[in-house]
This record gives C-alpha cells, structure tokens and sequence, in this order.
C-alpha cells in the first residue's frame, strides 16, 4: 500500500483540491481508500491573478517565474496541510494550475508545428523541496508529445474505478469545462471502445456571468437556485450550439481560452435582442451547458450509456442536474458518491493514482479518448 497525495486545481481556479488516499495494486486492478480531503482556497489576489492570465494577459518572464512559484508554494503548503491528521505520504501527484491550453491543430501527422501545448504551472521541483516528498507533475506534456490532446487524462482512473460488468456508464465531469468518460461493459477489449473527451463549457461561462450579473458579490449560482427561477431562451440555446466545438467529433479537448471571458462577453451580446433578465439568461446558460452535453452523446457515443455518473462541482448545481435528467429521458442521473467515489474530490484522488501509476511503470493516458499515437508514462517525476 502506498499513502499517496493529489492535487488539483481546475479551470474553475476555486482552489486547491488535495485527495490523500491509499493505493494498492497494479494498473487497472488497484484499490483506493480516501482518508482525507480538503479544498484549500486560493488567496484572492493569487486567484485574480491566475484568471487575467488565463484570460490572455500578457506578463513578463520575471512576473512568470513569480506566478509559477506562487501557485507551487500554495499546492506545497496544501500537501502539508493535508497531513494534520493523517501522515506519512510517500508520494504527491500534483496537476498544477493550466493557464493554457492548446489542442493540436487539426491535420492528420502531428509534427512539431501543429502539436498541442498544454502549461500547468506550480512547478514539481518546488513541491519536493518545501515538503520532501517525491513528486509527479506535468503529466500532459508525454501525451501531447506523442500527437494527443493531453487531455481528458482522468478516463484510464474512471476505467479503473467505475467500470462494471454489465452497464455502460458515462462519467460526466462539470467543472469549469465538462469532460465525458464513456465506459463500454468490462468484458473483451473494453479498454480501447471507452472514449472520453471535453464536452464544452461546464460552470465557466455560469461563473462569469453570476459574478457579472451580482456586481461582484457572488462567483456561482449556489444549487442553480437563480438559474431555476428564470425561463430558457430556447432560439439563443440553439444558436450557441452552433458553435464549431459541439460540431467537431472527438477526440477535442478545450478551456477557459474558448469558453472564458471573451465568449460570455459575446453571450451577453447576443442576449441583448431577447431582453432577458438575469435569471433567464442564467437559465439560458445552464441549458447551453446540459444540452451540449447531451448533443455530445446523441452525435459521438458508440452506444447510449444505461447510466450518467455526475461529478465535479455541477454535480452539486441542483436545477443543472435536472435539466440533464430531463434531456437524457430513460437514462439515469446520478453521482459518483453513489458508487463510493467522491464527486468533488474524483480529480484529485485521479492524480494521486496518475503518480502512483507513474512510479509503477504503468501508463496513464488512454489513446482512445487523447487520440495519442500510443500510451505512455505520464508525468515528471522529482524525487525526495
Ligand atoms: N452547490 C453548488 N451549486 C452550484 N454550483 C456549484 C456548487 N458547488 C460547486 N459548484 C460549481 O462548481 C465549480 C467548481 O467545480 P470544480 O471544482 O469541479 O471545477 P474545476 O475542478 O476547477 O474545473 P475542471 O474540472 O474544469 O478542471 C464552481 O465554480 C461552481 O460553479
Ligand atoms: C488542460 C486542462 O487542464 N484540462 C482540464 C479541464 O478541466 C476539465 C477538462 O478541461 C479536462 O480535460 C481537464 O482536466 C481533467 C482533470 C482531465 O484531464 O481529465
């Protein structure tokens, strides 16, 4: 058994997640036990800082290097923190924080022009020095490097977790951005028929507009209480379904560069000619999140999953949760606490096991939901 740390922060830049959890086993047939979880904020300032350069704004190398360690001393601190009660981990898998992300471009041999980039900062080596322990980072660059997207990394964890015998499930993660695992029956070569991609915005554009539409006083729309009280602008949800990322087919992966400020800027625009108040366009946008997901499944899953396991923070955005039942029909909603993993805390317990992988010789990507040439180790490992 090996006591092992993830950490994670998302595209939504709440915070750092830290999942310290007990792992044993090999590849897909490990065993993962939580002992504790904590969501760590980041400071205001920090967190503002983070969202204007991922934003676009520009900065200098000097004002770099200050942000990459900024964000490495608050992911060290959270791995501290972590062990108030439970000590003794020997090993961290830390993410990072992504300021950029850059699928490949679309052209059939990826070569040194059209290759992805991905920038996850808080560096590794940092973590190591202030917490002495081993650390795992950087796990997108060996995936992008080999043609893929470098992202979604966490559908080889989900396949490992959640697949069963005799169900077809998808894990829809709703963050900032939403992403899908699509998990066939394990049975046969089940591993290469799972999928998984970005399915477009989660809570980004939500986010931004709450903060928006309340001066400031609020970041989400708390259980989608305000969103409820509002009426869909149904003619405005299919024209942002339009947009090139719901029409291309996997594998895709995206951010907050195409769902981030500019596009709810343009959102807010469109809206103008509807006149609708803040609850309707709420509405609006929380029907843009559920429908693209499920326009994501009509036209790119192999099969109709029996089962839709929620999780990431909208898994808690109550009205956004029935607005998927409602569009899914027969198809079942759920959470993955249900099924005893935990829906806010499945990112980071998912890095925690990319690590472990790492340091077993196991690989972490799944070509199939990348679009990788072929698996690979994932991540750089810096050692105590
Ligand atoms: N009770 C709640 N009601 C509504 N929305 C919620 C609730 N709790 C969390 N959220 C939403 O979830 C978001 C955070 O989700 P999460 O931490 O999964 O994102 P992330 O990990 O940063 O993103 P990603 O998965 O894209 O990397 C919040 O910004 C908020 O929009
Ligand atoms: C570049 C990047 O940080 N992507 C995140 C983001 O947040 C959700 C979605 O977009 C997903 O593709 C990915 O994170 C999860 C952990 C993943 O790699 O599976």
């Amino acid at each position: 058994m090996t006591r092992v740390i993830g950490l994670m922060s998302g595209t939504s830049v709440d915070g750092i997640d830290a999942a310290l959890v007990d792992i044993s086993g090999q590849d897909l047939d490990i065993k993962v036990e939580l002992v504790e979880k904590a969501t760590y904020p980041y400071p205001s300032a920090l967190r503002e800082r983070i969202l204007s350069v991922c934003a676009g704004e520009a900065i200098s190398m000097p004002e770099f290097a200050q942000l990459d360690d900024a964000i490495a001393i608050a992911f060290a601190e959270a791995a501290v923190n972590i062990q108030t009660v439970h000590e003794g981990a020997s090993l961290i898998g830390s993410h990072g924080q992504t300021v950029f992300h850059r699928p490949p471009i679309g052209v059939e041999e990826a070569n040194e022009v059209n290759l992805g980039y991905s920038l996850q900062l808080g560096r590794g080596p940092l973590i190591t020095a202030l917490t002495g322990i081993t650390t795992v980072s950087n796990f997108r660059a060996a995936d992008i490097a080999v043609g893929g997207q470098g992202a979604p990394l966490v559908p080889r964890v989900d396949a490992a977790l959640l697949a069963h015998p005799n169900e077809i499930r998808c894990i829809q993660n709703i963050g900032g951005i939403g992403n899908v695992t699509y998990i066939p029956n394990r049975s046969g070569d089940w591993l290469s028929q799972i999928r998984g991609w970005d399915t477009g915005p989660g809570n980004s554009l939500l986010d931004l507009a709450v903060h928006q539409l309340s001066d400031g006083t609020k970041n989400y729309d708390e259980n989608g209480e305000w969103a409820a009280s509002g009426k869909i602008c149904q003619p405005l949800v299919d024209k942002w379904l339009k947009h090139p990322y719901f029409q291309a087919p996997p594998p895709k992966s995206t951010g907050r560069e195409l769902f981030g400020f500019d596009y709810i800027t343009q959102c807010f625009d469109e809206a103008k000619e509807y006149q609708l108040n803040a609850a309707d366009f709420l509405a609006t946008l929380t029907e843009l999140t559920a429908t693209s997901i499920v326009y994501n499944y009509r036209h790119f899953l192999p099969q109709t999953p029996q089962r839709v396991l929620l999780c990431g923070g909208g898994s808690r955005n109550l009205y956004l949760k029935q607005r998927l039942q409602a569009l899914l029909g027969s198809t079942s909603v759920t959470t993955t606490d249900e099924f005893g993993l935990n829906a806010d805390f499945k990112e980071a317990i998912a890095f925690a096991v990319l690590a472990y992988w790492r340091q077993d010789g196991s690989p972490g990507n799944l070509p199939c939901a990348t679009g990788a040439k072929q698996e690979v180790l994932l991540g750089e490992v810096f050692e105590r």
